[in-house]
């Protein structure tokens, strides 16, 4: 037996949304009709290059969708706006009061943007976004990628502390897990750190990216919120349970339709960790516009595949609300929305 929760109406926060994977086929596809329209493209059609109802995208497939094409797609000023705007647009029609999206800095030279052009431009959209849905407020994340050197990172992190005042609140370390050396970027996290600014890290994603070696040096940046958190080895798991506070940013669809995870919903780490005392689990959809799974559907899966009553889901969800990276008053602002 189901409840008969209205997961859609239900106000919900999101905190794990990459902002270039969370824009919707339709949204890809009227960028591209009106630069076709203007001859500014050569892309082949985003539905054709990504077909409605595709979603089984794995690590190998996933993120050469933003090398070789969104990015491409998704190049210049009025894009950018344009997409951003949209994908908050999504998550508000979705109910979600609160969105943390995250994004890497990324020059778009067509448009004569460089880095922190890039992020100006993201936050001019966010600020729009919300005078025009009202019910819904947004921070920004700046990502490390993987693949970054050490100075890029460095920039990432100058960027985020210079736009902190904007609603910049953290860096996040995230990109192909089967790249790079994390223990690279431990002086970026320390300069977050230093210049205040939270930290969120894509964690144990894939076993390639599970070595001990890697996970003590996240567990000992001391993050504040871990994405994904797949393969833990029953050590780290007891590091990560005795860090009360600690939030863990879960993202099932992703991990089932990328085949990140052995099984379907069911055998997905939500059921191991929703329960545990003083961690923090929050539902996320990471990149909806590739996994197409909006935030509501999440909470509908958990309902369906882990039995939760009402009074849980609705129990989990508030708790979400100790660990964003918003703020006092937006903590208070969301507790009375979320009963
Ligand atoms: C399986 N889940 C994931 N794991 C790791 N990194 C991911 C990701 N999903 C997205 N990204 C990262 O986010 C970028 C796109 O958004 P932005 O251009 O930053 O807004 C991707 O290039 C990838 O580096």
């Amino acid at each position: 037996m189901t409840c008969d929760i209205d997961f859609k109406a239900m106000p919900k926060i999101e905190l794990h949304a990459h902002l270039s994977g969370s824009i919707s086929r339709q949204c890809l596809h009227e960028i591209w009709a009106k630069k076709k329209a203007a001859g500014s493209t050569h892309l082949e059609d985003p539905l054709v290059v990504m077909p409605v109802g595709k979603h089984d995208y794995d690590l190998n497939t996933f993120f050469p969708l933003f090398s070789s094409y969104i990015y491409h797609l998704v190049d210049d000023a009025e894009a950018l706006l344009y997409s951003t705007k949209s994908v908050v647009a999504d998550f508000a029609a979705d109910g979600v009061v609160y969105l943390e999206l995250r994004t890497t800095p990324r020059a778009m030279p067509a448009a004569g943007l460089d880095k922190a052009g890039y992020i100006g431009a993201v936050l001019d959209a966010l600020a729009a976004a919300e005078r025009e849905h009202p019910s819904i407020r947004t921070r920004l994340i700046l990502s490390m990628d993987r693949r970054n050197t050490l100075a890029e990172a460095h920039e990432a992190v100058g960027l985020a502390a210079r736009f902190r005042a904007r609603g910049v609140v953290a860096v996040d370390l995230c990109g192909d897990p089967a790249k790079g050396d994390v223990a690279l970027f431990t002086p970026a996290v320390a300069a977050a750190r230093a210049a205040g600014l939270a930290l969120t890290v894509h964690f144990a994603e894939a076993e390639c990216s599970a070595s001990d070696a890697e996970l003590d040096t996240i567990m000992a940046w001391g993050p504040d919120r871990l994405g994904h958190v797949i393969h833990v080895p029953e050590r780290v798991k007891r590091d990560i349970a005795g860090r009360p506070g600690i939030g863990l940013e879960l993202c099932l669809s992703c991990n089932v339709h990328a085949k990140m995870i052995v099984g379907s919903f069911e055998a997905h780490h939500f059921g191991e960790w929703w329960q545990v005392e003083g961690v923090v689990v929050v539902p996320c959809t990471d990149d909806v516009g590739v996994f197409g799974s909006p935030v509501s559907n999440e909470w509908r899966l958990i309902e369906e595949h882990f039995k939760l009553k009402k009074v849980e889901l609705f129990g989990l969800a508030r708790k979400g609300i100790d660990v964003i990276f918003g703020g006092d008053e937006e903590k208070q602002r969301l507790r009375k929305i979320m009963w």
